[in-house]
């Protein structure tokens, strides 16, 4: 699944604003920004139900409207489902049955697969909030579809739902299928995805691995010192990796070190004479990483080559 340069306007409103990733298959990818960040929209582009002011939004090299078959390529759950609450579970997946081109069968099979076999005859009106998203997710799952775009699946489950919604989603990548979940707190999905793409304001902050991204999270030492020269000299002979922080603006004479607690920089910097105006320790964990990036709305520097290597699966080979 490709984003390319995918920009919407609304009126005034730059609701995805040139936006480019792209999604591997036989992984969870977690599409995460703050509310109004542009997810829904881009996932409605990537759906053809809202049409692009600039750039495109490909599923295997296809926008959705050219997909042979694009509801057995694609299953989509945007909005938390609505359920005509006198119909049972079993009757809901009977009504998209025939869109999708499945029989009766398949509705059976899809209850069974999200855990609701036991309750296909029960009115969907009696369920709870987790049961509800289940129907949704078996609804998604009708045509078997190979890409999976998934909007904010987590919304208001409990720990016990989540832990389902974790395990169930990382089978279906597991299948080899590109599994798309939003979600505007990573909190919620960081058990459950291998990489994150995280926008705000419509642009993309960044793209990589949650490894990576878990890597930025790392505690870090920040130091700052009038003489550039002595700070660069201590650095390199304590052989400290330094890197510099993206999401911090760093001034001349700044270090972000990894893996070093704050005292031993002190004793080496006082040892080798060098002045340092601050030596402060930073541990803000993934959550504050994610929140300092849709903060600051960086422009996306990780990941890219990441993004880049990813291999492209047809959503509709072996059809
Ligand atoms: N049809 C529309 N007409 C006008 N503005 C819109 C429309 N759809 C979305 N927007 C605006 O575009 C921006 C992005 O909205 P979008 O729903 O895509 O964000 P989101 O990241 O999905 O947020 P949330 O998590 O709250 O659903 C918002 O400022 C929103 O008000």
């Amino acid at each position: 699944m490709t984003i390319d340069h995918l920009t919407k306007t609304f009126g005034a409103v730059r609701a995805v604003d040139d936006l480019s990733f792209r999604v591997t298959p036989g992984r969870v990818t977690g599409f995460l920004g703050p509310n109004g960040a542009g997810k829904t929209t881009t996932l409605r582009m990537l759906l053809g139900l809202v049409r692009p002011t600039s750039g495109t939004a490909t599923i295997g090299g296809r926008s959705y409207g050219q997909l042979a078959h694009p509801m057995r390529s694609v299953g989509s759950a945007l909005e938390a489902s609505s359920f005509h609450p006198g119909r049972t579970a079993l009757d809901h997946l009977r009504v998209y049955a025939p869109q999708v081109g499945v029989s009766d069968a398949r509705c059976r099979e899809v209850l069974d697969l999200v855990g609701l076999g036991s309750v296909a005859k029960r009115r969907a009106g009696g369920f709870s909030l987790g049961m509800r998203q289940r129907l949704g997710l078996a609804t998604t799952l009708l045509g078997d579809p190979r890409v999976l775009l998934l909007d904010e699946p987590a919304n208001g489950l409990d720990p016990q739902g989540i832990a389902w919604l974790r395990a169930f989603l990382r089978h279906l990548a597991g299948e080899g299928r590109t599994v798309l979940v939003s979600s505007h707190v990573l909190s919620e999905v960081e058990q459950t995805v291998d990489d994150v793409v995280i926008i705000a304001r419509g642009r993309l902050v960044h793209a990589s691995s949650l490894g990576e991204l878990a890597a930025l999270a790392e505690p870090s030492v920040r130091v700052t010192s009038p003489d550039v020269a002595g700070l660069e000299r201590l650095v390199a002979d304590a052989g400290w990796s330094a890197q510099v922080d993206a999401s911090v603006p760093a001034p001349p004479g700044t270090a972000v070190l990894r893996r070093v607690p704050a005292a031993e920089v002190g004793a080496r910097a006082f040892t080798a004479g060098v002045e340092l105006h601050e030596l402060a320790t930073r541990d803000v964990g993934l959550e504050g990483i994610f929140l300092q990036l849709v903060a600051d709305g960086a422009p996306a520097a990780g990941g890219a080559a990441a993004a880049e290597s990813a291999s492209e699966a047809d959503p509709e080979a072996g059809r």
